[in-house]
């Protein structure tokens, strides 16, 4: 029902599977001994953060923050809104953001700002994928699944206007969808 407006698959979930076992992998190893504050980015970051935290074998705590740039548009408008914040005090914590893509940066750059200003201890970023060619600020995931083409990209937590989060792989909307919704 809902694939019949994918055009094409980018990631499988069998592929996102393997990926994110690999990234829980490595973060368990680089963060023995520690006891991360695991923050995911609402709402696109909740079905790979549901994934990635289950392959994580070490003491951890979740919170979520909702932040939006872009509301129904396929383009960031670059201002970043606080809709909800921590429920936690980050000052010394170790802290690891997940999200479900990386475009612009322009939401993860505020958000490290922000945190760094709060005086966590250390931030790093997981993304299920990062879309390096759209960028206009510098920044950089430090554990990432795929890297995505120019496109826009929906599926596993990613949406077109609030729809297709629960697809469960990645895939590229067919044009027609874009039209009929414009
Ligand atoms: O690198 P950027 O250009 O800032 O784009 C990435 C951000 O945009 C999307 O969130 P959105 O604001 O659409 O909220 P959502 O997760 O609720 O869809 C996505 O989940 C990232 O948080
Ligand atoms: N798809 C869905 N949401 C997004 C994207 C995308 O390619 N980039 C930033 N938010
Ligand atoms: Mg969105």
């Amino acid at each position: 029902m809902l694939e019949k407006d994918i055009e094409k698959s980018l990631y499988s979930r069998e592929e996102i599977a393997v990926k994110t076992k690999e990234l829980g992998q490595q973060i368990t190893k680089d963060y023995a001994g520690k006891n991360p504050l695991v923050i995911g980015i609402l709402k696109g970051a909740i079905p790979f953060m549901a994934d990635l935290i289950r392959e994580m074998d070490m003491q951890l705590e979740m919170d979520f923050m909702d932040v939006s740039s872009y509301g129904e548009a396929l383009v960031s408008s670059g201002e970043v809104k606080i809709i909800k914040d921590l429920d936690t005090n980050v000052a010394g914590r170790d802290l690891l953001i997940v999200e479900d893509i990386i475009d612009s940066g322009q939401t993860l750059k505020y958000l490290v700002e922000l945190f760094k200003y709060r005086q966590a201890k250390s931030v790093k970023i997981v993304t299920l994928l990062d879309k390096p060619e759209g960028r206009v600020v510098d920044i950089y995931p430090d554990y990432s699944g795929f890297n995505v083409p120019n496109e826009f990209v929906v599926g596993f937590g990613l949406d077109y206007k609030e729809n297709y989060r629960n697809l469960p792989f990645v895939g590229v909307l067919k044009p027609e969808i874009y039209e009929t919704n414009n």
